[in-house]
C-alpha cells in the first residue's frame, strides 16, 4: 500500500515556468480514504500542483508519491492507480454514455469479463444508468460532469483527482455533485483529492489546504480552522469608509479595511459590539451584517485579503504581465 497509510505525499514540491514560480515548495500528506480540497484563488497554483500529482507536469524541484509510487520515476504505476476528472470535458458526443465508458475501460485495459458490471456500477453511482443509451451531445452539463466522474472510477483508481469538479454547474447541479463524491467514498474507499475556489464547498472536505499564491497558507479540517480565527466578522456599510475606518481605530482600536465595497472588521463577539458602534462612531451606518468565522475570513486572516479579491489581483496581475509583453 502507500506510504504510512498515506494516499499522496508531497515534500518541498516546486514547479517554475520560466521565472515564474507557480508551486512553491508545498510539504503534505493526504491520508487514504479521505476527501481532501485544495482551495485558492485563481492562478494560486492548484492545477499546476494536481497536474505533478497525475504525472502531466514534471516537477521543477520536490518529490511526491502518489498510491506509494513516485510521480517521476514511477510514472506508469501511478497512472494505472488514478483517476482524472478534469475541468475541460474530454467525453465523446457522438457516443452515448455507455460507449463513452466501454472505450476508456479499453483504454485502461479493464478486463473484458468485468467491464459491463464495472460500468453498470459506476453508471449507477451516478444516476445516468437509465441514461446510458442516449447521446452524450444531449447530456446537461452536469449530466457531462457526472459521467466523467463515473469514467475517473472505471479502472477502480486508489486516489481520483478533481479539477474543480462543479465549476461552471449551477448550485442545484453542485449540490448533487457534491451527493455523489460522498457517497462515492461510502461505496468505494478511495481517496479524493479535489481543488476548488468556492469557499462552501470546501466545508464538504476532511481536510484543506489552503493555497495563495503558490504556498500552503493553512491545512487542517475546515472547522479546526474557522475555530482557529475566534472572532466574529463584521461588514457595515457608511456613508465615509474613510472616516468609518478612522472612528473604528481611535474609538475601539479596531483595525477595519474595505473589503468587496464595505468596511470590514473582525471582533471576538460582533452582536455586542455593533449596538456600541452605532452609539460611539460618529459616521452614519447605513447596514450592518455579523458573521460566524467562514472559510472565507480564514483565508482572509492567512493572506490579509478575501478569496475574491485575491482573485482580483491575480487577474490585474496576469493583465499587467500581458501588456509588459
Ligand atoms: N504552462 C504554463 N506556463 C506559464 N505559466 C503557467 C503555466 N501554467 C500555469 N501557469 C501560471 O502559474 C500560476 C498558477 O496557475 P494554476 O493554473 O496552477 O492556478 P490555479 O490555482 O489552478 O488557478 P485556476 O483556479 O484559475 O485554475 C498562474 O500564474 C499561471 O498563470
Amino acid at each position: 500500500m502507500s506510504d504510512d497509510g498515506l494516499a499522496v505525499r508531497v515534500d518541498g514540491l516546486v514547479k517554475r515556468f520560466g521565472d515564474m514560480e507557480a508551486v512553491r515548495g508545498i510539504t503534505f500528506g493526504v491520508e487514504t480514504g479521505e476527501i481532501f480540497g485544495f482551495l485558492g484563488p485563481n492562478g494560486a497554483g492548484k492545477s499546476t500542483t494536481i497536474n505533478m500529482l497525475c504525472t502531466l507536469l514534471r516537477p521543477t524541484a520536490g518529490t511526491a508519491r502518489v498510491a506509494g509510487h513516485d510521480v517521476v520515476r514511477e510514472r506508469d504505476d501511478v497512472r494505472r492507480n488514478i483517476g482524472l476528472v478534469f475541468q475541460d470535458p474530454t467525453l465523446d458526443g457522438y457516443l452515448s454514455g455507455e460507449q463513452n465508458l466501454r472505450f476508456h475501460a479499453e483504454l485502461y485495459g479493464v478486463p473484458r469479463q468485468l467491464t459491463r458490471e464495472r460500468i453498470r456500477q459506476v453508471l449507477e453511482m451516478v444516476g445516468l444508468w437509465e441514461r446510458r443509451r442516449d447521446l452524450v451531445r444531449y447530456y446537461s452539463g452536469g449530466m457531462k460532469r457526472r459521467l466523467e466522474i463515473a469514467r475517473g472510477l472505471l479502472h477502480s483508481p486508489r486516489v481520483l483527482f478533481l479539477d474543480e469538479p462543479t465549476v461552471g454547474l449551477d448550485p442545484q447541479t453542485r449540490s448533487s455533485i457534491w451527493e455523489y463524491i460522498r457517497e462515492l467514498k461510502r461505496a468505494e474507499q478511495i481517496t479524493i483529492f479535489m481543488t476548488t475556489h468556492y469557499m462552501e464547498e470546501a466545508e464538504f472536505c476532511d481536510r484543506i489546504a489552503i493555497i495563495d499564491a503558490g504556498r500552503i497558507v493553512a491545512l487542517d479540517t475546515p472547522e479546526a480552522l474557522k475555530a482557529g480565527i475566534g472572532e466574529d466578522r463584521v461588514r457595515i456599510g457608511t456613508t465615509d469608509d474613510d472616516a468609518a475606518i478612522a472612528a473604528l481605530a481611535d474609538r475601539f482600536g479596531v483595525a477595519a479595511g474595505v473589503s468587496e465595497g464595505a468596511v470590514t472588521f473582525a471582533v471576538p463577539s460582533g452582536e455586542r459590539f455593533v449596538p456600541r458602534l452605532f452609539a460611539e462612531l460618529g459616521v452614519p451606518i447605513e447596514s450592518v451584517n455579523v458573521s460566524r468565522p467562514s472559510l472565507d475570513d480564514v483565508f482572509m486572516s492567512f493572506t490579509g485579503r478575501t478569496i475574491r479579491d485575491a482573485e482580483g489581483s491575480s487577474r490585474d496581475q496576469m493583465r499587467l504581465a500581458m501588456r509588459g509583453r
